[in-house]
């Protein structure tokens, strides 16, 4: 779709993905042939009867099959070829900076060894920007349907290996798991100069945006759409610019919104809340962070100005240097450019 003169365009802008949980890039194709490699029997009999699985009813729906796929990841190998994949299709959306999760709790509770799935992964990030174009930072998510003990045992092996990590995450099942279940975990990654990132307001309620930021100290709340259901989160998140790392595809697969007319990211945006574009899971959901683009311009009319708001705040929002923020706003500046009809 090529409508300039609404001051749309089809490319989406150059961005930084912040909220994107490498598990969740796991493609039908690419776990049946890792299933072939590794031996794993799975419970489908083709591509066509897992991709039939993809309708889910709630997050934890999701979480059940996005940990059921996790069994074909077993080398490090493994870990690199699904990197590389999301790098190469990120960098083709426009993907210039990704800060990527990774569930460590989720490999070794299968029996494979952290060095396994931590080298795997950054062996990819390592060479990223050269190969795709793409800076990396690699975060630990940690999974809040398991008890916080368990984190900060991963979490001390990860800091006695030196691991390549940027910072922490909380992700996984979240109404009956509040941010503050983990305060011991974020004091201890705060204590070790580790970036602080928590799933806040996705299922749960306002409230435990107020936590993750009061109790984890958190400089980036993932998903937070919840907070349009209490004034003075709204207000304070505003005030602070409390970036929040919004999943349009993925808040309407998982039904926290009805469909994408209803996603509250247009007032959001237009409120003056620091919100940006993400894709979550785009195995998933239907889509990377530039099908996300796509469909905001697609069905909320978002004119080049927004987009170009959106991914600035994805750039301001990452642990990136501040040289490579400024190369980057540039890049988005020139996109506007090329964007923008002739004047
Ligand atoms: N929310 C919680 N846990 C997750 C998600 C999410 O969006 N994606 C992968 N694990
Ligand atoms: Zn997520």
């Amino acid at each position: 779709m090529e409508t300039i003169g609404e001051k749309t365009t089809t490319t989406a802008p150059p961005v930084a993905e912040l909220h994107l949980h490498i598990e969740g890039t796991l493609q039908p194709e690419l776990i049946f042939s890792l299933a072939e490699r590794n031996g794993i029997d799975l419970p489908y009999q083709d591509i066509d009867e897992l991709r039939e699985k993809y309708e889910f009813r709630d997050l934890q729906s999701f979480l059940d099959l996005y940990y059921a796929n996790m069994a074909v990841l077993q080398t490090e190998q493994d870990f690199t070829d699904m990197t590389c994949d999301y790098l190469k299709r990120a960098a083709a959306g426009g993907v210039r900076h990704a800060e990527i999760m990774m569930d460590p709790q989720a490999h070794v509770s299968r029996g494979v060894a952290l060095e396994t799935c931590v080298n795997g992964v950054a062996k990819a990030l390592a060479t990223s920007n050269e190969d795709f174009g793409v800076s990396t930072l690699l975060i630990a998510a940690f999974l809040r349907d398991m008890p916080e003990d368990s984190a900060l045992d991963v979490l001390e092996q990860l800091l006695d290996m030196n691991a390549p990590i940027a910072g922490i995450g909380l992700d996984s099942a979240e109404v009956g798991n509040p941010p503050s279940k983990f305060q011991r975990l974020y004091q201890r990654a705060g204590e070790a100069g580790l970036r602080r990132i928590a799933h806040a307001g996705e299922e749960g309620p306002a409230s435990y945006i107020t936590e993750a930021l009061d109790i984890l100290h958190v400089e980036r709340i993932d998903h937070g759409i919840r907070c349009m259901e209490d004034t003075e989160v709204v207000q304070r998140l505003v005030a602070e610019q409390v970036p929040l790392t919004v999943c349009p595809l993925s808040n309407v697969r998982l039904r926290a919104v009805d469909k994408l007319e209803d996603h509250p990211l247009p007032e959001m945006l237009a409120i003056g809340l620091n919100v940006s574009v993400n894709s979550d899971d785009p195995a998933y959901f239907g889509g990377y962070v530039d099908d996300n683009y796509q469909q905001l311009v697609k069905v909320h009319g978002f004119s080049v100005p927004e987009q170009a708001t959106l991914a600035a705040n994805s750039i301001r929002s990452s642990f990136a240097s501040d040289e490579r923020k400024a190369e980057l706003l540039e890049e988005v500046t020139q996109w506007v450019k090329e964007s923008l009809p002739p004047q």
